[in-house]
């Protein structure tokens, strides 16, 4: 088969077609319906993943899944998705008349910087509002940070394993800190900031975009997917705190 620059043809079906649910072409097609639809364990109506934006990358054994560019997510079928070789980064399949995502070069990030294996990207207005805050109270460079809010005892405190390869997750009187960038026209020219703010911040699991969005990566789907849904709390709760002249930082 070639491989490189071709259209996907019929062998590269066995990539995308299975039964398994848990199988990524099903995952990311299933993950952008409820990102599109259905509400958060919070009860909330999630629609982050609208317009055609936004989205999500999965990195299964050698296997890189990525959704089409310029889609309505919500109506992605498996045998929409491009899967690429990890080791190489050619294309083993390419579907007809769609270019590949545009933030692959940030899911892939994710993927070789940080051994995450699911990086979502989503366009919440909470992420949004919150990247405008910031700016304005506390200058282009600040990053959000936030602590004392219990819903960060979601978020992982750094890249560490114990013995058991187990992560430690922030405590109550700990901080989060998620870097912002500045948002760019096209969104695969946020590649280089986005790598930058990760060496910045080497504890990181998610990047905000100045009025755009936020990228977060986990371990895993399960991870990846819990991780985004405490962040986009976070952010909404900060939001709605800082409209009632509550500071999301404690004073003392
Ligand atoms: C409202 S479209 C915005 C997109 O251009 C961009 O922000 C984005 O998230 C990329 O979407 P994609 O459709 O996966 O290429
Ligand atoms: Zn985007």
């Amino acid at each position: 088969m070639t491989i490189n620059g071709s259209d996907h043809n019929l062998d590269s079906e066995h990539l995308v077609r299975s039964e398994d649910p848990q199988h990524p072409a099903n995952l990311i097609c299933t993950l952008c319906r409820k990102f599109y639809t259905l509400g958060w364990r919070f009860s909330r109506r999630f629609e982050q993943v609208t317009g055609t934006g936004g989205g999500t990358s999965i990195r299964h054994g050698p296997h890189i899944y990525i959704a089409p560019s310029g889609v309505q997510k919500e109506l992605m079928e498996p045998t929409d998705m491009f899967v690429m070789d990890f080791e190489s980064k050619e294309y083993l399949r390419k579907p007809k008349s769609h270019k590949p995502s545009a933030c692959t070069p940030l899911f892939m990030s994710s993927f070789t910087l940080r051994d995450a294996h699911c990086c979502i990207h989503t366009h919440s207005q909470w992420a949004v509002l919150i990247t405008l805050l910031v700016e304005r109270d506390f200058g282009p460079s600040a990053p959000f940070e936030i602590e004392r809010i219990e819903q960060i005892k979601g978020i992982p405190k750094n890249y560490a394993r114990d013995a058991n390869g187990k992560v430690a997750y922030l405590g109550y009187f700990e901080r989060l800190r998620i870097p912002i960038i500045e948002n760019t026209a096209h969104e695969e020219d946020l590649t280089d900031s986005l790598q930058q703010a990760m060496n910045d911040y080497p504890d990181t699991y998610a990047v905000l975009v100045r009025r755009h969005g936020v990228y977060v990566w986990g371990d895993n789907v399960h991870k990846a997917k819990t991780q985004c849904e405490s962040l986009d709390y976070i952010f909404q709760l900060a939001v709605e705190m800082h409209k009632l002249g509550l500071p999301w930082m404690p004073k003392d």
